[in-house]
């Protein structure tokens, strides 16, 4: 039998001890409460109201919680070494960002159902419709690798996109959905356990965030959730063409205010970066950063 490498996994990030006790344990399987509905007025946070702020004004915010990679030394990094619209310095694990072939490797139900190889993966995660399969269609720039939809709750399994030959993307379900089938609930609910908390070759979840509105509580409570668990994780905010939603809030704002809540709860800052699938913003940007974290885990 073959033994399955220990892998490195110094992007974990530490979570501090201030995360607020009445956090769920499981944000996940909170959304199929009929009280997350997705059509449910009340998820914003009430910490939102933040004054209106100037691209230069998040310029300077995201100097103070840079996601220094290992490899490189805090005190030498240049501004031209931070990747444009995030927080995230390129080190030298950082290449091969190219994407020149994907192949959709199948659907699983389980976790126990998923490709039982070596390769490495980063899990897309976060509410439906924010944007996860689109995000991989992107990423591989293939219009229909993964399938989307304006209706919630399109990807209902496990998907694995093999790309390069070398690491998958994984599309999930959304969380957040209330009229998604019984038994994709259900599934959802171990999913989380048994894949997140298992998966040895998992380099990294991408947590997804709609940036054209304003943070969510159940985005928050994923990500304190993550944090917990030492689960290394990137914030992908997605949508960033949307300049305003119906209510005048702006991109900007609404990616600060989610900051400014999650930097609560971090001792280290987690990665995080602006992208939009409608224009290609930030595509590059966020392969390179996973070649630096898949190049350090598979040293
Ligand atoms: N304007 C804009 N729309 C986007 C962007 N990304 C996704 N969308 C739209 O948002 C909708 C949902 O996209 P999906 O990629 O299917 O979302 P998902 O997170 O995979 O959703 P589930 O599979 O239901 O969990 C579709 O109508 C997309 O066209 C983006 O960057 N900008
Ligand atoms: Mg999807």
């Amino acid at each position: 039998m073959m033994l399955m490498p220990v892998r490195t996994r110094l992007f974990t990030l530490r979570i501090s001890s201030l995360l607020p006790s009445s956090s769920p344990p499981l944000p996940f399987a909170l959304p199929f409460r009929s009280s997350f509905s997705h059509s449910a007025p009340t998820h914003h946070v009430s910490a939102t109201k933040t004054p209106k702020i100037s691209i230069s004004d998040s310029a300077k915010f995201a100097r103070t919680v840079l996601f220094i990679p290992p490899g490189t030394d805090p005190e030498e990094v240049t501004d031209d070494m931070i990747l444009p619209g995030s927080n995230i310095v390129l080190g030298p694990y950082a290449g091969d960002a190219k994407v020149k072939e994907v192949e959709f490797m199948g659907s699983s139900v389980r976790p126990k159902d998923c490709p039982k190889d070596d390769r490495p993966e980063f899990a897309m995660l976060g509410r439906s419709n924010v944007g996860k399969s689109s995000l991989i269609n992107s990423l591989v720039r293939k219009k229909e690798v993964a399938l989307t939809s304006k209706k919630p709750g399109k990807t209902q399994l496990i998907n694995h996109f093999l790309v390069n030959k070398s690491w998958y993307l994984v599309d999930l379900p959304g969380y957040g959905f209330a009229n998604a089938p019984e038994s994709a609930r259900m599934d959802w609910s171990s999913f989380t356990k048994g894949y997140f908390l298992n998966r040895e070759t998992l380099v990294g979840i991408l947590l997804l965030v709609d940036a054209s509105v304003p943070p969510k509580k159940i985005d928050l409570d994923c990500a304190n959730w993550i944090g917990r668990n030492n689960i290394p994780m990137t914030i992908v905010f997605t949508k960033c063409d949307k300049t305003k939603n119906s209510k005048g809030q702006r991109v900007d704002e609404n990616i600060k205010s989610f900051q400014e809540l999650i930097k609560e709860n971090y001792k280290i800052h987690p990665p995080w970066i602006m992208t939009s699938s409608a224009t290609g913003l930030g595509r590059d940007e966020l392969l390179l950063h996973m070649s630096q974290l898949r190049n350090y885990w598979d040293q």
